[in-house]
């Protein structure tokens, strides 16, 4: 472990409140431009491992973001840098245009000292993201709950990106709601945003079941079976 490492994993157990161990002893270190994508059958405890990560989950181990812990950054700052997106976004109350301005409005949010950041320069910048993936702007409008899976999935995600404070990602299936066209799409523009030098993303950590996205995306592999979890070389065949 060096201070100098953007995200550490150490060692990390997690059990339930009932006592039963959903996995033991992870580790794992991510380094600027990492894409790590999780993989494990379904129930293996790859959503409760991001949750620990974004610290929504109890857990015993240590987790450093820039060598200190979570708590060290006080927590809702340290998820506005470590930033876990579900798979089904909970329902929230109004539009997404709602949770937008209460964001934009959240000072944890605004950059410090960092000049080219795209959302302080454009408040629209979620809204234009999500208009690329065919997301009709009257959407934002609308409340979170008349809005179908896949529009619901891409407009959390572009408000995640496009608010540019994240640095480490922490996405939880995030195309298992939409076409093949439009999976394509966001996968494309993640890519594009994580390789930016204006933006703010350094690393990614990636749950899908498929093993085409996995080889598309990933650049490391880890697969969660038996309790535990093992970095492997390869995608997924
Ligand atoms: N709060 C909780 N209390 C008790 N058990 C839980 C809790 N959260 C998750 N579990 C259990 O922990 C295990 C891991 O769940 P988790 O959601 O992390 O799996 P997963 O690998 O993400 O599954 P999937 O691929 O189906 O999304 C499951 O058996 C689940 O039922």
């Amino acid at each position: 472990m060096s201070g100098d490492d953007l995200f550490t994993v150490h060692d990390l157990d997690c059990t339930t409140e009932e006592g039963s161990q959903i996995f033991s002893g992870v580790s794992i270190v991510l380094n600027e431009g990492d894409i790590v994508v999780v993989q494990g059958k379904s129930g293996c405890g790859k959503t409760t491992f991001l949750k620990c990560l974004a610290h929504l989950n109890l857990y015993t181990g240590k987790i450093l973001f820039h060598g200190k812990t979570p708590k060290s950054y006080g927590i809702p700052v340290y998820r506005t840098k470590v930033a876990y997106v579900p798979q089904r976004p909970p329902l929230l109350p109004g539009s997404p245009r709602d949770f937008l301005s209460a964001a934009f409005s959240f000072g944890a949010r605004r950059k410090k000292g960092k000049s080219a950041s795209m959302y302080a320069e454009d408040p629209e910048y979620p809204v234009k993201i999500a208009s690329s993936w065919g997301i009709d702007v009257q959407l934002w409008n609308r409340d979170w709950s008349n809005l179908s899976g896949g529009e619901t999935q891409r407009i959390a995600l572009a408000i995640c990106i496009g608010l540019d404070s994240a640095e480490v990602l922490l996405l939880d299936e995030p195309t298992s709601a939409l076409d093949h066209q439009s999976c394509l799409q966001v996968e494309r523009q993640i890519l594009d945003t994580l390789r930016s030098n204006e933006s703010s993303l350094k690393a990614i950590v990636w749950i899908t079941h498929s093993p085409e996205q996995a080889s598309r995306v990933g650049t490391r592999f880890l697969h969660f079976s038996g309790g535990s979890a093992l970095e492997e070389p390869n995608p997924p065949v």
